[in-house]
């Protein structure tokens, strides 16, 4: 079966997100790596999200990248605004609570971030010349006062691009084309990460502010990883139903972006979903969007 015509049999009214495990994913094996291809066919074509387990991403570097990121959500208010996003050439540094609205029809988005993008960790690392290249590329910003935070919020990025990277073949198997399809056009990657740290929000709610508004990313794919033991992540099926997406210890959430479900005519499935954080407590998460280099031609 052609894709186009598995996407007409394509059941979007998903009532579970997959789990697919990438113990696989550098297989010597062809046809192993089909398999676990197939596998990620099925759920971007189905669902447009899916968990993955054995991502190979340490268990430390997440703890490392979260209890900085706490640190520097708690510093003084005028200290994160130094770094504000809107002070920065190319969009990086801080962005306050509310300053974003991801649904059109809501008032704004629950949640304070940070934003940064791809940066050696040494000057004599190879790939420097990555983060001058592209309009959202740039320098980023750091707040002075924490130097540990960017090493584990560096560290948690190179560990998960290097993921994504291994993620863009599995891509190109699942939809039928050269595994390498994206090599040339994932060069200087425009991954962006944000970190975002989002206030409890019990009692009633206005409809209006919730943690993120209903949308789809944008980019290629997304790789979240989300604070265990709270639900707060929800995908709307074709059903127009809420479908929880609980965090899962030990795994990421893999969702694919615009870009991906505009180059594949729609037969991958850039989903919608929204945050609302009623657990009792703060919570934090961490999305990495993945796109191509800023100047590839997306033709399906
Ligand atoms: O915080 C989350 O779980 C999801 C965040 C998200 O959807 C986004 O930043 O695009
Ligand atoms: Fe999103």
């Amino acid at each position: 079966m052609s894709l186009v015509e598995a996407a007409g049999e394509a059941n979007q009214a998903f009532k579970d997100i997959p789990i697919i495990d990438l113990k696989d994913i550098v297989s010597p094996d062809a046809n192993v790596r089909k398999a676990l291809a197939e596998e990620v066919r099925q759920a971007c074509m189905n669902v447009g999200f899916f968990y993955v387990k054995n991502h190979g991403v340490e268990e430390e570097t997440v703890g490392k990248a979260l209890s900085s990121s706490k640190e520097f959500f708690a510093l003084p208010m005028d200290s994160k605004m130094e770094i504000e996003n809107k002070k920065t050439p190319s969009f990086k540094g801080y962005s306050p609570l509310l300053s974003g609205n991801n649904d059109p029809n809501g008032k704004g988005d629950l949640q304070e971030g940070f934003e940064f993008g791809w940066e050696a960790m040494k000057e004599t690392d190879s790939g420097k010349a990555q983060q001058d290249q592209g309009a959202l590329s740039g320098a980023n910003v750091w707040p002075s006062e924490l130097p540990a935070f960017r090493v584990a919020a560096l560290e948690y990025y190179h560990a998960v691009v290097n993921l994504g990277k291994l993620l863009f073949p599995i891509f190109a198997l699942a939809l039928d084309i050269d595994e390498g399809f994206f090599d040339d056009k994932t060069r200087n990657s425009a991954a962006l990460m944000r970190i975002i740290h989002y206030p409890d929000q019990t009692g009633p709610t206005d409809e209006g502010i919730i943690g993120i508004g209903a949308h789809t990313d944008w980019e290629c794919f997304t790789i979240l990883w989300q604070e265990p033991g709270i639900q707060a992540l929800q995908v709307l099926n074709a059903q127009k139903e809420w479908i929880d997406a609980p965090p899962i210890p030990g795994t990421f959430v893999v969702n694919l972006g615009d870009q991906l479900a505009r180059w594949t005519n729609d037969v991958f499935k850039s989903t919608v979903h929204r945050v609302i954080n009623k657990s009792g407590k703060r919570r934090y998460s961490i999305p990495l969007f993945f796109g191509t280099d800023y100047d590839v031609r997306l033709e399906v």
